[in-house]
């Protein structure tokens, strides 16, 4: 476990008010990876416990850009807006986390490989000496600890975060399914997720019976 913690020197707060609501803005630098991350807070969640919480790695085609090859925008969207009818919650969009790690050029260069040659997103990447995910998340952890979360509820599909986030101290009490429909265009994409890197998708059993063959990457 990492012990570094964020300093008060490297945090700024305001209120951000959205079309969801008035949130507070947390913009922090990690002290590790000197990346200048964003959390998002809703509502009292100081020394609570069980606080639902999103931990987002970012997407630009996906988030800024409502691309449909990934699911990332939409999942962000339902994060928000579940954290929003809960009451209160948190969302930690996580920067420097791009294409897993690997970053926009790469990612995009993965998706050369996907959409001419069939390799998955697990394919794409090693075809390239890339590897296939770098992410981070003590970031998360350090301003989970900065906010004074006492325990979270994690928003997430891929267990692998949960477990990322337990190694740097954060108490995960439970993990929400966080899905949102496939659509033709990212249908591979997911089943990769499941297949390759182990994520709970179960909706996807019902969408792919017979729409594989057609779907694009
Ligand atoms: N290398 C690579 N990265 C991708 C690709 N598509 C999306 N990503 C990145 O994947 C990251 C999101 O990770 P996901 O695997 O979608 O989901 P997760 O965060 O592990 O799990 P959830 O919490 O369930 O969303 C973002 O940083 C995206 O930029 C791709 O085809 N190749
Ligand atoms: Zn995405």
């Amino acid at each position: 476990m990492c012990d570094l913690s964020i300093s008060g020197d490297d945090v700024a707060e305001a209120d951000l008010v959205t079309r969801r609501g008035t949130f507070r803005s947390v913009a922090f630098r990690d002290p590790l990876d000197g990346h200048e991350h964003l959390a998002l807070v809703y509502g009292e969640t100081t020394m609570r416990e069980n606080v639902l919480v999103r931990v987002h790695s970012e997407c630009v085609t996906g988030d800024i850009f409502d691309a449909m090859r990934c699911e990332c925008g939409d999942q962000l969207n339902a994060a928000l807006d579940a954290i929003v009818q809960a009451g209160s919650g948190v969302l930690v969009y996580l920067r420097g986390h791009e294409g897993r790690g690997i970053g926009l050029v790469a990612k995009v260069r993965t998706h050369v490989l996907q959409d001419h040659d069939g390799l998955d997103t697990v394919d794409s990447a090693t075809a390239l000496d890339l590897p296939v995910d770098t992410r981070d998340f003590g970031p998360a952890a350090r301003v989970l600890k900065y906010l004074r979360v006492r325990s979270i509820r994690l928003m997430s599909n891929n267990s692998d975060k949960i477990h990322a986030l337990e190694s740097h101290g954060i108490t995960v009490a439970a993990r929400v399914p966080l899905l949102v429909p496939a659509n033709d265009h990212n249908l591979r994409y997911l089943v990769a997720k499941r297949d390759r890197l182990g994520h709970h998708l179960p909706h996807l059993d019902t969408f792919t019976h017979g729409r594989l063959d057609s779907a694009g990457a």
